[in-house]
């Protein structure tokens, strides 16, 4: 069997195979198709992100929650033809139940209220962080795992509920330097479209299924979409006047189209009027095309997009009021919104508001004699214990190489533990950005 080197070939000793005449195989060491993996550095901006997801859902007293990655599978079949359901992550297991890999929060989010019951004081102001995935074919390359953050309001029927929704993404975009010139927000509601199929005589089962269609009206050819259309039954003059009425760009015409009397117009009135109170105005515009890719949402619905139109939609949410008696749960109202991690990244590299962050280390401790290295773990215990951060060099090193390490991770003191010195309790620091050298006793060392 072919011997393999330890730790990658970087020390001379040859390791047998763990196991015998087992053939060593390279593995591939790339994370599986559209997944990606988060080293340190990719890691600090992950938390970045994600640490300011937290303080924005912080500030507006949202409870954090969590939920398996794995779910059933029948939490997320819906019968409107969802993108969403087309690339569903799903597998038998080895108990033979079908499960899914959430493509999605919100379906999770549902039967957690649902199970917890009267258990649970409502309005429920919740936010998650969680990686979602979908199985998609790669000829588009595109990745199949995502981190979203999601907050959601449960038992609140009021408009107020979505407008405190996106005052928190505002927050969060004010947050990272992104203003209302760079990120818009997209608003209309459902309700717009169920007034309309409930004026031209459509079936309200047919709702959500034409929503899913309308949501691809900038993906796919209009005829595409009129056929599809066409397909649920709605005449070709309804589906012309449907049409019509999305691209409609103000209230004003929306209402002259749909009567000031519908709740439509009521609630995107009250919106804007709440968005002005809020002070966030100059971000939101109605936009009647606006429908969203979720079947379930069923009132007023949001996305962010950049206002140069390179990128494909920043976040998106809305209300859904049925979702819960869809699971068998009460009827309780609830939004909420999606926040994907990866489009944001694309923007703030866009505008150049990435932060820099590098590895920041207060102290790095180095035992001068191979003897003193348990003294140099003494040393690095005081310090810890004192909150401070300690890279400890764990081998006996030239101090070239304690300097070039020093440098690398950028420690602000260098702490030498020398014989002479530790006889007498003391070690050397040396301020590397000053160059400022003393000795002090360890007790004193803060
Ligand atoms: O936004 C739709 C979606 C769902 C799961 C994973 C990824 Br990547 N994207």
């Amino acid at each position: 069997a072919a011997a393999t080197k330890s730790n990658g070939g970087r020390s001379g000793s040859i390791v047998a195979p763990l196991v015998e005449n087992e053939e060593v195989q390279k593995i591939d060491v790339n994370p599986p198709k559209g997944t990606r993996d988060f080293a340190p550095e990719d890691m600090r901006l992950r938390n970045w992100l994600f640490n300011h997801f937290k303080e924005v859902s912080r500030l507006f007293g949202y409870e954090e929650v969590d939920y398996p990655v794995l779910e059933t599978e029948a939490l997320f079949i819906r019968k409107a033809g969802e993108e969403i359901r087309d690339q569903l992550y799903c597998f038998e297991d080895r108990g033979n139940r079908r499960v899914a890999l959430r493509p999605e929060l919100t379906p999770s989010l549902a039967r957690l209220v649902i199970q917890k019951g009267k258990s649970v004081s409502l309005p429920l102001k919740w936010f998650a962080i969680g990686q979602c995935w979908r199985y998609e074919r790669m000829t588009r390359g595109r990745r199949r795992e995502h981190y979203q953050w999601n907050m959601d309001i449960i038992g609140v029927p009021h408009v107020t509920a979505e407008a405190e929704l996106i005052s928190a993404i505002v927050t969060f975009f004010k947050r990272i330097g992104i203003t209302a010139s760079d990120v818009g927000f997209k608003v209309s509601s459902r309700k717009v479209l169920q007034e309309l199929l409930r004026k031209y005589g459509v079936p309200e089962n047919l709702f959500g299924r034409v929503c899913i269609i309308i949501d691809k009206i900038e993906k796919i050819p209009i005829d595409e979409i009129k056929k599809e259309l066409g397909s649920t039954g709605i005449s070709e003059d309804a589906i012309e006047q449907l049409l019509q009425v999305l691209s409609v760009k103000s209230l004003d015409d929306l209402e002259d189209v749909l009567g000031g009397a519908g709740e439509a117009i009521a609630d995107l009135k009250q919106l804007f009027s709440l968005a002005e109170k809020f002070g966030y105005s100059e971000w939101i515009q109605f936009d009647a095309s606006v429908v969203r890719g979720l079947a379930y949402y069923t009132g007023i619905v949001f996305e962010g997009f950049d206002r140069k139109g390179n990128l494909r939609a920043i976040c998106g949410g809305g209300r859904y009021d049925r979702l819960l008696p869809t699971y068998g749960g009460d009827d309780i109202p609830a939004c909420g919104f999606g926040f994907g991690d990866a489009v944001i990244v694309e923007l703030l590299k866009e505008k150049n508001l990435l932060p820099e962050l590098g590895q920041e280390v207060e102290n790095i401790v180095c035992a001068l004699e191979k003897d003193l290295q348990g003294a140099a773990g003494t040393v690095a215990t005081a310090l810890r214990s004192k909150g401070q951060t300690v890279d400890l060099v764990l081998e006996s090193k030239p101090l070239k190489w304690v300097f070039k390490r020093a440098a690398r991770i950028n420690a602000r003191r260098l702490i030498l533990v020398g014989k002479t010195e530790w006889e007498d309790g003391s070690v050397s620091v040396k301020v590397l950005s000053t160059g400022e050298q003393f000795q002090v006793k360890l007790n004193d060392l803060e």
